[in-house]
């Protein structure tokens, strides 16, 4: 899998203010990414920096390999975005609009009836952007992000303050660009579980400092219901686990706990089990954690 972006070591200071601390990032073609942090922790900025908006104070930005001015400007041109909100021109129709950007860009105006149908605008021909629900412009945007048929999407906080149905819209159709056209997306929210079930890989940032780059399956497992088990004896507990319960959806963790996650309604038949088998457990419960707990609980707070 190719490498669309990457931040080596990227520090951006404004006016003696550090806003970002040695930012390294890889992002792959063809995955969404979530970009995860408090307002002011640095997510606009570095999006600024990868779209050429602003530049680093120290550090590289690389995008398909180019790294020098030329090659950037290169490859931005094949970057879409909306960055602090999408810029509408709220006297047109949303056909003007991309119009308008179509000439900016010297593309053919073909692609855009495609991409009304992709946003679901077909049917506000008549109508003024200024008229336009906050989750009809926000789809707008991403339509008017990939007039220049972009490989790499950047969306900064999309879903903020649409009401259910309008997150829901913006989140299918952020789903169905990355199924269509494979571009790498980089999303931004303050609300962790507002991507969830929408990204591959969750980047968490806090006081420009990334803290944590995972995916989907590893915050699955993190924030799914198990049954928690202290017991010295670990080797013993997994062999009854394994071979007793039948169960390979446990995990040891580092700290020497075990984690059982699929039978996490069974803490008595485990109970049972391990009385049978000599185990007394020093700890044994269930527990979990919520997106937001385990978001706050890395961000220390
Ligand atoms: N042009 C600027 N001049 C001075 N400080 C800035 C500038 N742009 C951003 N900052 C500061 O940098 C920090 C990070 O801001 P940034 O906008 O990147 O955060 P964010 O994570 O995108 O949050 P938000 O969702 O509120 O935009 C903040 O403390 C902000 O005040």
């Amino acid at each position: 899998m190719g490498i669309i972006c990457e931040l080596k070591d990227v520090n951006k200071i404004y006016s003696k203010n550090k806003v970002l601390c040695n930012i390294n990032l890889r992002l792959e073609e063809g995955k969404v990414y979530g970009f995860i942090g408090r307002n002011g922790a640095g997510k606009t900025t570095t999006m600024r920096i990868i779209t050429g908006l602003a530049y680093p104070t120290s550090g590289q930005v690389v995008l398909d390999g180019e790294t020098d001015i030329k090659g950037l400007t290169e490859k931005r041109k094949k970057i879409g975005c909306i960055i602090e909100g999408p810029a509408l021109n709220l006297d047109m129709t949303a056909k003007q609009n991309l119009k308008a950007l179509c000439i900016l860009y010297g593309v053919s105006f073909d692609r855009i009836e495609k991409i009304l149908k992709l946003v679901g605008l077909c049917n506000e021909s008549g109508k003024k952007v200024k008229h336009f629900s906050l989750g009809m412009k926000q789809r707008l945007g991403i339509g008017m992000a990939l007039v220049n048929d972009p490989k790499f999407l950047i969306l900064d906080e999309p879903i903020n303050g649409l009401d259910p149905d309008g997150i829901l819209e913006v989140r299918n159709l952020i789903k169905q660009i990355s199924r269509k056209r494979k571009a790498t997306i980089l999303v931004s929210s303050h609300i962790l579980s507002e991507l969830y079930q929408m990204v591959d890989n969750y980047i968490l940032i806090n006081k420009g400092e990334i803290i944590e780059n995972i995916t989907h399956e590893e915050l699955t497992q993190k924030t799914q219901r198990y049954v928690l088990i202290t017991d010295k004896d670990t080797a013993k507990v997994k062999h009854v686990l394994k071979n007793q319960l039948k169960t390979d959806d446990f995990k040891e963790m580092e700290d020497g706990t075990i984690r059982v996650y699929e039978l996490a309604g069974e803490v008595l038949q485990i109970m049972n089990l391990f009385a049978d088998n000599g185990i007394d457990p020093a700890g044994i419960s269930v527990s979990e954690d919520s997106l937001e707990e385990y978001f706050f609980k890395r961000i220390g707070r």
